[in-house]
């Protein structure tokens, strides 16, 4: 029974007995539940553990009915945390306040750092050696916040800590789409940089579509401010959670696979990079193939245009800014 189950699992050659365990921190909120429905229905999750400092047992309870082959826990409050965290391959992240229309995501800093500088201490100490996927927003800070908190603890290994910006090519695809009246699932935009306005750099040259400069300035304009798009509609009562959920369900599900040992999966992720190493940029996102430990290969940017080129430059300096107040937040004395 349990052999036929991993081998329809595609777990058979993985380094796992089993289907992962994922836990979801920050499960009560706008994102947390749908991405916790998302994850009830993923064939490779056997255990789903949601914490959050209000709402879990319910929540769980909830979500537990759906009649998918994995097992349920809802964990409230830090003295449960442990038990979410313990036996975690893959730990998601998405505690944290929202913005509200006017706001920027680094203006959630001063609330979200300590949140997730707490959250990331509790996962070094129960599960050192899982995925931590994060979605916590300002992710160009709170990315390098895990890694500081992890190094600090002497188990940081950036193979397996992932800022997620999923959203930011979902939307780009969408967005292209519709200019282009072609089925956005088909339309895949390499999106660059970090995960807040001007750091959001769409490579719409590398998609083989034909722009007009109009439509390459547009577009690239929408792709950085989408959030904002979203935040205004909701008028004060959040920023995206449902297509949040959706993105976060995806690279959690790509990650699975990956750690499951399917080949040739490759998804935009910022993580530790070499490629702006050179400018002074430690964290920065591209194409990213996912192996059986996490990051695999770390795509390189390729051909950029002559306006792609300034977008870069414009990016550079607020990601430093971004990076560095997340690494000083933890080492301040
Ligand atoms: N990476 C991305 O592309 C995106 C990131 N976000 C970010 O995700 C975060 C969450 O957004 P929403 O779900 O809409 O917010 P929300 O306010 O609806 O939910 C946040 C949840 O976190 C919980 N929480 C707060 N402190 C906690 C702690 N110490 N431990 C565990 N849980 C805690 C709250 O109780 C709440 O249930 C925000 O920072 C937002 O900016 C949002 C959309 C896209
Ligand atoms: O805009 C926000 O604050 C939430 C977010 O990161 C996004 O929707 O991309």
């Amino acid at each position: 029974m349990l052999a036929s189950r991993m081998f329809a699992r595609g777990f058979a050659s993985s380094s796992f007995q089993r289907g992962a365990k994922v836990a979801v921190l920050g499960a009560a909120g706008g994102i947390g539940q749908p991405l916790s429905l998302l994850l009830k229905l993923n064939p490779h999750v056997d255990r789903l553990a949601l914490y959050d400092i209000v709402n879990t047992p319910g929540v769980a309870a909830d979500i537990s009915h759906i009649n998918t082959n994995s097992v349920v826990t809802g964990h409230k409050g830090p003295e449960q945390l442990g038990d979410a965290l313990k036996d975690s391959q893959v730990i998601v992240i998405p505690a944290g306040v929202p913005r509200k229309p006017g706001m920027t995501r680094d203006d959630l800093f001063n609330t979200n750092a300590g949140i997730v500088k707490t959250l990331a201490e509790a996962a070094a100490k129960y599960a050192p050696k899982a995925h931590l996927l994060i979605i916590a927003n300002p992710v160009n800070s709170t990315v390098p916040i895990v890694a500081e908190v992890f190094k600090k603890a002497g188990v940081f290994d950036p193979s397996r800590l992932f800022g997620v910006t999923t959203l930011d090519v979902v939307r780009a695809s969408t967005f292209v789409g519709q200019v282009k009246n072609s089925n956005p699932e088909e339309v895949k935009v390499h999106v660059i940089g970090g995960h807040s306005g001007v750091t959001i750099m769409p490579l719409l040259s590398q998609t083989g579509i034909k722009f007009s400069q109009d439509e390459i300035e547009k577009l690239t304009h929408r792709i950085q401010f989408g959030g904002d798009e979203v935040v205004k509609a909701k008028d004060g009562t959040g920023s995206a959670t449902l297509s949040m959920a959706q993105a976060g369900a995806r690279f959690t599900d790509s990650l699975l696979r990956a750690l499951a040992g399917e080949k040739g999966i490759v998804e935009p992720t910022y993580v530790k990079s070499h490629v702006a190493e050179k400018d002074g940029v430690e964290y920065f996102s591209t194409n990213v193939e996912l192996g059986p430990n996490g990051v695999k290969k770390i795509h390189d940017i390729g051909p950029v245009s002559d306006y792609e080129k300034k977008l870069y430059e414009a990016a550079i300096p607020e990601l430093k800014k971004n990076i560095a107040k997340g690494v000083q937040f933890v080492n301040k004395a």
